[in-house]
């Protein structure tokens, strides 16, 4: 494996986590100028993160294919004005994607854009949450990482993206390591059954990879699915710098990419992964199941 040099990470970078309240009878337009409102309220942030599907919903799976947008349409151009505007990098969530025809494909396409409104990247979502419903039946899964440079005046750091249910599977988080991430944005449409989950593993995928995590998850409820809240900020010794509770809120957090810089120089436990782990034994990357 090749690995990137961390030192790829330095300075100082503010970001903000809008958690963002989901209600089955609100319209697309009215959640979307609720969402252009609470970005422009932030103040001092260089980067800031809606959640997964915050457009769509979650688990709304009937009207997916209805609501489902092109990366040309107005609501990105919107998002795109949004991060010109307010100066900062925006993570706009994810959306559920599709091609122009009405038979496409559909993927669910996280959307990144640099503080003059340009889209930096896109990550469609590799491990899809259903099992045999839901995201298995409806969308085609990603198959390519990815990490992208995040540079602001004050910052530079190599940022991994991931969503939602791929939070459970740290071996992505291990292949965006070695690909020089530093900063994790997990959006999310999690669970309030399963928060636990949710705080944990962003703590564990933070300790592990010695990196930032930022999770930007909804609220409120999602066809009869309450939406678990607890948006969290953690930094790579799995402290909480900032956590919302249920409510809509925005929570923001200064992120010391200089010190990060230092553990991992002054214990530097990356160093140490075995590559050779998976062909001991004969064993493969894929766990036993059932
Ligand atoms: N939208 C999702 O990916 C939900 C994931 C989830 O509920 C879980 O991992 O638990």
């Amino acid at each position: 494996m090749v690995r990137r040099d961390v030192s790829t990470a330095a300075g100082q970078l503010n970001v903000a986590a809008v958690q963002i309240e989901f209600d089955d009878t609100e319209s697309l337009e009215a959640r979307i100028l609720r969402v252009e409102r609470l970005v422009s309220g932030i103040t001092g942030a260089d980067l800031v993160v809606l959640p997964e599907l915050w457009l769509h919903g979650g688990f709304s799976y009937d009207s997916w294919r209805r609501s489902a947008i092109s990366l040309e349409s107005d609501v990105l151009a919107r998002m795109s004005e949004l991060a010109r505007i307010r100066k900062v990098w925006l993570h706009a969530g994810s959306f559920m994607e599709t091609l122009a025809d009405a038979d496409s494909d559909m993927w669910n396409t996280s959307i990144l854009f640099d503080n003059s409104g340009n889209l930096e990247a896109t990550y469609k979502k590799i491990h899809r949450f259903g099992f045999s419903d839901g995201e298995p039946k409806l969308i085609t899964a990603g198959s390519n990482p990815v990490v992208v440079p995040v540079r602001t005046d004050s910052a530079t750091v190599r940022t991994g993206l991931s969503t939602c249910y791929d939070l459970r599977f740290p071996e992505l988080y291990r292949h965006m390591s070695a690909d020089g991430a530093a900063l994790n944005l997990v959006p999310a449409c999690w669970p309030l059954a399963r928060v636990e989950h949710w705080k944990t593993l962003g703590r564990a995928r933070a300790i592990e990879n010695q990196a930032f995590v930022v999770q930007c998850n909804m609220t409120g409820s999602d066809q009869q699915e309450e939406l678990g809240g607890h948006s969290q900020i953690v930094d790579a010794n799995g402290t909480v710098l900032a956590r919302a509770g249920r409510e809509e809120t925005v929570i923001q957090a200064q992120l010391d990419l200089d010190i990060l810089a230092e553990m991992r120089r002054s214990f530097p436990v990356l160093q140490d992964q075995r590559e050779d782990i998976w062909s001991m034994q004969g064993l493969s990357g894929k766990g036993a199941c059932c």
